[in-house]
């Protein structure tokens, strides 16, 4: 790469573009690394947590497919780091629905508002886990680990429990992959995830083929705080994701992306405790994660930058063709059809297109492609003088 490119190439400090993401040095990859120095109009910076020198350099990466090679001149530079995170964006504000995204079960139907508890209160605090769609498929899902994760609430002075939870307004799918609609360019997303909180636990629920276990207890007081954190957890984690982005299985793997669903919610909130003061008991806690492994992700952009007027239509075309075949089907024969398609992008050409933060990223993946794990998470340790027994 001549100089003038490594030059006009080269990192540079960027701002900060999470409103709320600890502060960390944040080192840009000019988008424009075809030999000008301003990001591409309407692309969002990459953002990249650092490691090495900020250099830039062209990425290895060559493509059959012309949709690929639009990626490589798009992206004729990646910035190296060691562990590129891009953590998960906070909003100021949640947006309205669109009425185009329905539900097939009610979201929250039975949700309340949280109550103020009595600052003297004892407040039992609960980890509640069953499997995923148990309501529908009982255990089936539970015998792939794949859990949905909850809290329960007992007042000691009251007697009442409730029950806390974060998880889809349109189900799983909705969250997954998006709507191709006609007329529309871009995919259309139903994707947001928010919290739920409702008196009474179902202990049969949760015991059946989960988990209901006492993790810690704490005041009245600190549960009024912890309430006053999940409005403003609820009110700027808007979007769910699903997939958690590795570069290997490896536990030390570095994390391109951390998925944002059930759990993630449910580990915040007892960090929320932890650092209140909260001490929790010994117990092992396992979480679900579906992860996709890749290589270093490609920025992609943004719905105007790719799909918009002065979009490219190459890279419109290949992200929504990849989407096609997660649609729902129609038959038995669609349905198969379409499993080959998505074998031949993800396993045989490697490829894959990530909706994060609202943005679009390319995925060169690798083996072994997906996997479900149920891993262990331990509960935090508090970082203030300890409530709780
Ligand atoms: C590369 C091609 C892949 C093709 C296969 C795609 C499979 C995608 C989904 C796999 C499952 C991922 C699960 C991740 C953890 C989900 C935890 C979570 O967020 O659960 C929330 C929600 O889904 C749980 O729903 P319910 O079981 O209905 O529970 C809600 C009730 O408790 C409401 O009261």
């Amino acid at each position: 790469m001549g100089s003038s490119l490594l030059r006009s190439a080269a990192c540079s400090v960027g701002s900060k573009r999470s409103l709320r993401d600890p502060p960390a040095p944040v080192w840009v990859c000019s988008m424009g690394c075809r030999g000008t120095s301003a990001p591409a109009p309407g692309a969002a910076p990459a953002r990249f947590s650092f490691a090495v020198l900020g250099v830039c350099w062209p990425a290895p990466l060559t493509y059959s497919n012309p949709a690929l090679a639009t990626i490589t001149l798009l992206q004729s530079c990646a910035c190296h780091s060691v562990r590129s995170l891009s953590p998960h964006r906070r909003f100021d504000y949640r947006p309205k629905t669109d009425p185009y995204c329905q539900a097939r079960y009610t979201f929250c139907p039975t949700g309340s508002a949280i109550p103020v508890m009595k600052e003297e209160d004892v407040i039992e605090v609960y980890r509640l886990q069953a499997p995923v769609w148990e309501f529908k498929y009982g255990d089936l899902l539970g015998h792939l680990k794949i859990m949905h994760d909850a809290m329960g609430f007992r007042s000691s002075l009251t007697g009442k429990n409730y029950t806390m939870e974060w998880y889809e307004l349109f189900q799983l799918g909705n969250c997954t992959f998006p709507h191709l609609r006609p007329g529309m360019d871009a995919p259309f997303w139903c994707n947001q995830g928010a919290a739920c909180f409702y008196e009474g636990i179902d202990d049969a629920h949760w015991k059946a083929n989960g988990t209901l276990v006492l993790v810690t207890t704490i005041s009245g007081a600190m549960f009024n705080d912890m309430a006053q954190w999940v409005k403003y957890d609820n009110e700027t984690g808007i979007y769910y994701e699903t997939w958690t982005v590795q570069a290997s299985p490896d536990k030390k793997s570095t994390v391109w992306f951390d998925s944002y669903e059930c759990s993630k919610f449910i580990m915040r909130t007892y960090q929320k405790l932890a650092d209140l003061g909260a001490v929790f008991k010994k117990i092992q806690t396992n979480y679900t994660s579906i992860i996709l492994f890749s290589g270093e992700p490609i920025y992609l952009g943004n719905e105007t930058s790719i799909f918009g007027p002065q979009g490219n239509k190459t890279l419109a075309a290949a992200i929504r063709d990849f989407y096609n075949p997660f649609k729902p089907h129609q038959s038995v024969r669609e349905f198969f059809v379409d499993i080959l398609k998505i074998i031949d992008h993800v396993i045989l050409n490697h490829q894959f297109y990530l909706f994060y933060n609202l943005e679009y990223w390319f995925l060169p993946m690798k083996s072994p492609y997906l996997k479900v794990i149920y891993e262990e998470v331990p509960l935090p340790v508090g970082s203030k003088t300890s409530f709780g027994v």
